[in-house]
């Protein structure tokens, strides 16, 4: 299966000059959105870890679905005020815009080994934020899994220092 097939480029959205990567033609089908999270899955049982994180909204589509796969824990990243609990937070940028991201304190354990899951990488922003928040908790980055990559977004070397899935390269 040639899971390209089931991505569009939407050009100039949200704004102009961005190419988006709509993923919902591969939700909207079940055989395409198995064979995704088979992949993703596989990957994470690899990098051993405790804790699946991934950011909403679309984060969350895919590593809700590889946490029920894997068994493993599920924590979540939100935007600003969303969580009812005592949170952390980090400033980021995104590709279009600027962002706030926030993790439940104690969601995440000292020593607790996290993998990062997300439907698209593109300048980094969001997964930087994301490994900041684990390691203000001391926890340790296991692994990081993308559906998509979108290659012109940032440095060839990012997060190669940790164990990196990604699916599909644009
Ligand atoms: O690598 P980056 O430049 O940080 O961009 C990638 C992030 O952007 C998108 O989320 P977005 O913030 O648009 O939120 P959404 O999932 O709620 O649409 C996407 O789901 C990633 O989380
Ligand atoms: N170009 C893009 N397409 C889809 N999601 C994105 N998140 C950040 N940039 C994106």
């Amino acid at each position: 299966m040639n899971l390209k097939d089931y991505i569009l480029n939407v050009e100039n959205f949200p704004i102009d000059g961005v190419g988006f990567k709509d993923v919902t033609p591969l939700l909207n089908d079940a055989k395409a959105f198995e064979f995704a999270i088979n992949q993703m899955a596989e990957f994470v049982i690899k990098t051993k870890a405790d804790v699946i994180v991934a950011p909403e909204a679309r984060g969350f589509l895919f590593a809700s679905a590889v946490a029920y796969a894997t068994k493993k824990r599920f924590v979540l990243i939100r935007k600003p005020g969303k969580l009812p609990r005592q949170v952390i937070s980090v400033k980021y940028d995104l590709e279009y815009g600027t962002n706030i991201l926030e993790l439940h304190k104690n969601d995440i354990k000292p020593s607790d080994k996290v993998v990062i899951v997300d439907d698209v990488l593109a300048t980094g922003g969001t997964t930087e934020a994301i490994i900041e928040l684990v390691e203000k908790e001391q926890g340790i980055i296991a692994g990081i899994s993308f559906l998509i990559d979108l290659e012109s977004l940032h440095q060839k070397e990012l997060f190669k220092q940790y164990p990196l899935q990604k699916i599909l390269k644009y």
